[in-house]
């Protein structure tokens, strides 16, 4: 790995036999990475930040060429036919409906764990619970199976497994050889493969739920997810892997990240909490219209991604030779065409130079006055054509399951655990090591 020349803080490599990689946590860099500029040679040709092959052809025995690996016009189409269903209810506002859904899904989640009120609980796994059991019902508009109860618990052992898998996988030699030497000859793959069983079984039984006028249903009556010798194509099976999981395992990480630094910040917490049931005072239920009136709730997901983003770094293609200009007297830097473009999201919500003590947790630096956020230091949604489209959605899921929790509990860390911040256990996403235990007190009550 050596330092390049220029001012933006990045590293090259050599990376397989010809591709160099280059790593960079500065914002200048990172948006002229993302941010796409017209080809400069031809039109046909895909600008920088909208490609990702060859970086994310390890995700492909996962999730296919869904809308998250894809490329080029399939990408384009698959992205626009996502965003279709993912937005659009026949019963008219999505957010109205996802609304109820996340209420509903988040009061379940409250009962479960008024059942085992002061005693200690990892509340990641119950977390994902949670969230699968709602993000199956938005985009299926049907229950999980609850008779199946062994399906929903392999498929989430299995998605937490495949996390791990597959960045062994592109960290490993098998990464630079080609794929069918590795589909063939490696026992990594074989673990892949059975990792996978109970993904696409799980999968396939979304598909099959999806009832009429449910995002999963629309994209089925889409041409591109169509395959007339079977009943689900394997562009749906791949499209129902991608939505599950990049809708369950985001929200549940950011959840258990954020309860994580709220019981190792109580002062934090009773703030949070008392705006929050305040609000709720007058309802059970939380609504948009309430976000306004939590601007600390806001904060404190805005301060638990920075620290915490689910995708520590993402890869993009520099198709084109992207010029970076000089800064500080220092010389411009060109990215060479071709390269592999690694932008760690995590170290750009770290960067001293942008962040004032970065490595802590401060909800209220986004409350101060005059507070700004330099272009392209924050992005845990990524940025660009290829950020991500579930945003909205992750808005209104993350806000009212904290709300409701915050007004139902306050969260302790139980006695002889150490209270100090989580290692990350490092998949392809990032959940707090070992898991986080914590007991879960009705509010008000004396502990
Ligand atoms: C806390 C919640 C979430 C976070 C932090 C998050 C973050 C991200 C990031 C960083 C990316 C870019 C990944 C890359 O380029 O490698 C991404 C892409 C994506 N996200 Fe999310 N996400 C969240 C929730 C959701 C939800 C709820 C959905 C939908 C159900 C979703 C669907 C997607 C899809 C389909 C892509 C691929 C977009 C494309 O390549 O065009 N995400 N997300």
């Amino acid at each position: 790995m050596k330092a390049l020349q220029g001012p933006y803080d990045m590293y090259g490599t050599v990376y397989g036999l010809s591709t160099a990689v280059v790593h960079v946590a500065h914002p200048t860099a990172a948006l002229a990475i993302l941010s796409p500029t017209k080809h400069k040679k031809s039109p046909w040709l895909e600008a920088t930040g909208i490609v990702k092959a060859p970086a994310y052809n390890h995700f492909q025995n996962f999730c296919g060429q869904g809308v998250f690996t894809a490329d080029g016009q399939d990408w384009k189409n698959k992205r626009a036919a996502v965003i279709h269903a993912l937005f659009r209810t026949p019963e008219g506002n999505w957010e109205t409906h996802l609304e109820q859904q996340v209420n509903l899904a988040a009061q379940t989640l409250v009962q479960t764990l008024q059942q085992t009120q002061q005693e200690p609980r990892n509340i990641v796994p119950i977390l994902q619970t949670a969230t699968i059991s709602l993000i199956y019902r938005y985009i299926t508009h049907a229950e999980l199976p609850k008779k199946q109860s062994n399906l929903v618990s392999s498929y989430l052992e299995s998605v937490i497994r495949i996390r791990l898998i597959i960045l062994a996988q592109s960290r490993s030699l098998w990464f630079l050889l080609p794929r069918w030497l590795y589909r063939t000859c490696s026992a990594l793959f074989q673990q892949e493969e059975e990792t996978m069983i109970p993904i696409r079984e799980f999968a396939t039984q979304a598909c099959r739920d999806a009832q009429p006028g449910s995002p999963l249903d629309a994209l089925q009556q889409m041409p591109t997810y169509q395959d007339n010798r079977v009943v689900f194509s394997e562009n749906l099976i791949f499209e129902a892997i991608t939505l599950l999981f990049a809708g369950q395992d985001t929200s549940a990480a950011t959840l258990s990240w954020t309860l994580h630094l709220l019981s190792l910040h109580p002062d934090i917490q009773r703030t949070v909490a008392a705006e929050v049931r305040a609000v709720m005072k007058e309802s059970k239920d939380v609504s948009r219209a309430d976000f306004s009136k939590m601007p600390w709730l806001d904060a404190v997901f805005k301060e638990s991604m920075r620290l915490y983003p689910v995708a520590p770094f993402i890869v993009r293609k520099i198709t084109q030779p992207t010029e970076l200009p000089g800064i500080d007297g220092r010389p411009s830097v060109i990215l060479p065409q071709g390269a592999l473009a690694c932008v760690w999201i995590y170290g750009l919500h770290r960067n001293d130079a942008f962040w004032d003590n970065p490595n802590e947790f401060k909800p209220e630096r986004w409350l101060e006055k005059g507070h700004e956020v330099v272009p392209g230091s924050y992005m845990p949604f990524a940025h660009g054509p290829r950020n991500c489209v579930g945003q909205p959605l992750a808005h209104i899921i993350l806000r009212i399951f904290l709300a409701q929790l915050l007004n139902a509990f306050d969260f302790q860390i139980p006695s002889g655990e150490p209270a100090e911040t989580k290692d990350m256990q490092v998949g392809f996403t990032v959940l707090p090591r070992g898991g986080v235990s914590l007991i879960a007190h009705p509010r008000g009550s004396t502990w």
